[in-house]
């Protein structure tokens, strides 16, 4: 299976080896990413201020990517990048890179360094977005400004869109980006996002890491619930107050999961490519899925990530309620964060979160929705799938696994579905179970050796990306 070489393939690669000053300069341009605080507070509030010095930032630090006469840099939506990287061979169809320059909110508490100090300790780079997602954002540039400095000219264009408010929606980076492009006539062979990792240590029994690339991703519905009643004095309360009432409603559908969808959606394709990955007697399990699913199916419910990727998955997040203690309160309002499996919609969600409340006097709000994405190809003539498992391959020798599968969280990716089928969530770093807990949480790292090996892997990705042919089916054919 793989790419096959034709006469045209570039004769002799650069090869992805930096020296000691460059790995010095690249681990700094990283840090100094992470002190800039970018963060994304809530739709349509931003720290501009950060933002603003990060397009700056970006100048400073990659400075060949600025001066290069065939890519062009544009500003999206005051705040977002779009660069253009136009190749020599105006017949292969352009592809895109994304990232986004945006973070969550990081409190000090609980973090070994300050988050946005950018330290770095034992080998770990500290602080928010050095997984989510500045790393991908600083090792795209970098690895495009050392491939420029060595001289290199790609073949097939390529865009690279960096977005600012991915963590709150993307309606002002990605969305506008994808407009823009969608405006100009373009069309993606496709597209490499962040949403999955090399797993290490997610499935208790699987005895090596494997790489997922994720061809889909779940959908979303925010919906707000409200109970209001006639306030008063609580000298003599009512039996039920809204409070009590929506506190009911919210348990309800805690303790009421989502219908368990294992077996439709990606995650059978995920299960049967580890099946002999599993020691005994869980590889005789997954490679019979067909006798044996009732028993996956529970054991997925089991931990909070693998039930991820069996259900649409239900949160309260959000809880307000009360005015003043000798008050009666007169509206209660509770936020529930769905994530949607991909074999149901946001109307199914929505019915099915309503007969399980069950209660007439709570009211549900949409606050937004978004349908469970499309499964992009990752068979042998998916171009962009195939690439990544080459690149993966050739950096990471190491890992006999490359298997496609579901994005648990949302990626700006979700606003290009009009440019291209072809979507992949893929960061090449390895990721366990406690670097997971980082994201979004405290002490959120990335080792400076995993920092390097992912400006490698970009490195090598847009030259392998140059190849003019079609993935092939078969390795005898080679
Ligand atoms: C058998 C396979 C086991 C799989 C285990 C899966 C482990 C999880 C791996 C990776 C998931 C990390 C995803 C990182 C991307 C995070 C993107 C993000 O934070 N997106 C936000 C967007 C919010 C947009 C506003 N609604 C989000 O989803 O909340
Ligand atoms: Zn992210
Ligand atoms: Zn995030």
């Amino acid at each position: 299976k793989g790419l096959r070489d034709t006469e045209h393939q570039r004769a002799s690669p650069i090869p992805s080896q930096f020296s000691q000053e460059e790995r010095v300069t690249m681990k700094e341009s990283l840090k100094g990413a992470i002190q800039i605080p970018t963060v994304s507070f809530s739709p349509g509030e931003f720290n501009t201020t950060a933002l603003a010095e990060f397009g700056e930032y970006i100048h400073k630090v990659f400075p060949t990517v600025f001066r290069t006469s065939f890519i062009q840099h544009e500003v999206v939506g005051e705040y977002s990048h779009l660069f253009t990287v136009q190749g020599s061979d105006p017949s292969l169809q352009p592809y895109m890179l994304l990232a986004h320059i945006d973070v969550v909110p990081a409190p000090d508490q609980g973090w070994e360094v300050p988050p946005f100090s950018g330290l770095e300790r034992d080998g770990f780079i500290y602080g928010r977005g050095t997984l989510d997602n500045k790393n991908s954002v600083m090792a795209i540039l970098q690895a495009l400004e050392l491939l420029l400095i060595r001289n290199y000219i790609p073949r097939r264009s390529f865009f690279i869109a960096l977005g600012h408010d991915e963590e709150v929606s993307g309606a002002h980076g990605a969305q506008k980006i994808s407009a823009l492009l969608q405006a100009r006539g373009v069309q993606l062979a496709f597209i490499v996002d962040e949403g999955s990792f090399i797993l290490d240590g997610f499935i208790p029994s699987l005895k090596k890491p494997f790489a997922m690339v994720s061809v889909s991703e779940k959908g979303s519905l925010d919906l707000m619930l409200e109970v209001n009643k006639t306030p008063g004095h609580s000298s003599a309360p009512p039996k039920e107050t809204s409070i009590g009432i929506l506190a009911a409603a919210v348990s309800r559908l805690e303790q009421t999961p989502m219908p368990n969808m294992f077996g439709s959606g990606p995650l059978k394709m995920t299960l049967q490519q580890l099946a002999n990955e599993f020691s005994f007697p869980a590889n005789v399990i997954f490679n019979n899925l067909w006798l044996f699913w009732p028993l996956v199916s529970r054991l997925m419910e089991r931990e909070d990530i693998t039930n991820a990727l069996v259900r649409t998955t239900t949160a309260v997040t959000m809880f307000n309620a009360g005015i003043k203690v000798n008050v009666i309160p007169p509206v209660a309002q509770a936020t529930v964060n769905f994530r949607i499996h991909p074999a149901q919609t946001v109307q199914e969600v929505l019915k099915l979160a309503k007969d399980i409340v069950v209660d007439d006097r709570v009211q549900f709000h949409v606050l937004e929705s978004f349908e469970p994405l499309p499964v992009s190809p990752s068979d042998d003539q998916a171009l962009g799938y195939q690439l990544i498992r080459q690149t993966i391959q050739s950096v990471f020798p190491e890992i006999n696994i490359v298997a496609p599968g579901i994005c648990i969280a949302q990626t700006d990716s979700r606003h290009y579905t009009n440019l291209t089928t072809g979507i992949y969530r893929f960061n090449p770093l390895y990721l366990q179970p406690q670097d997971f807990r980082g994201i979004h949480g405290i002490n959120e790292r990335i080792s400076v050796q995993a920092y390097e090996t992912q400006v490698k892997f970009i490195f090598e990705f847009i030259q392998n990306a140059d190849t003019e042919q079609r993935p092939v089916s078969h390795l005898h054919e080679l």
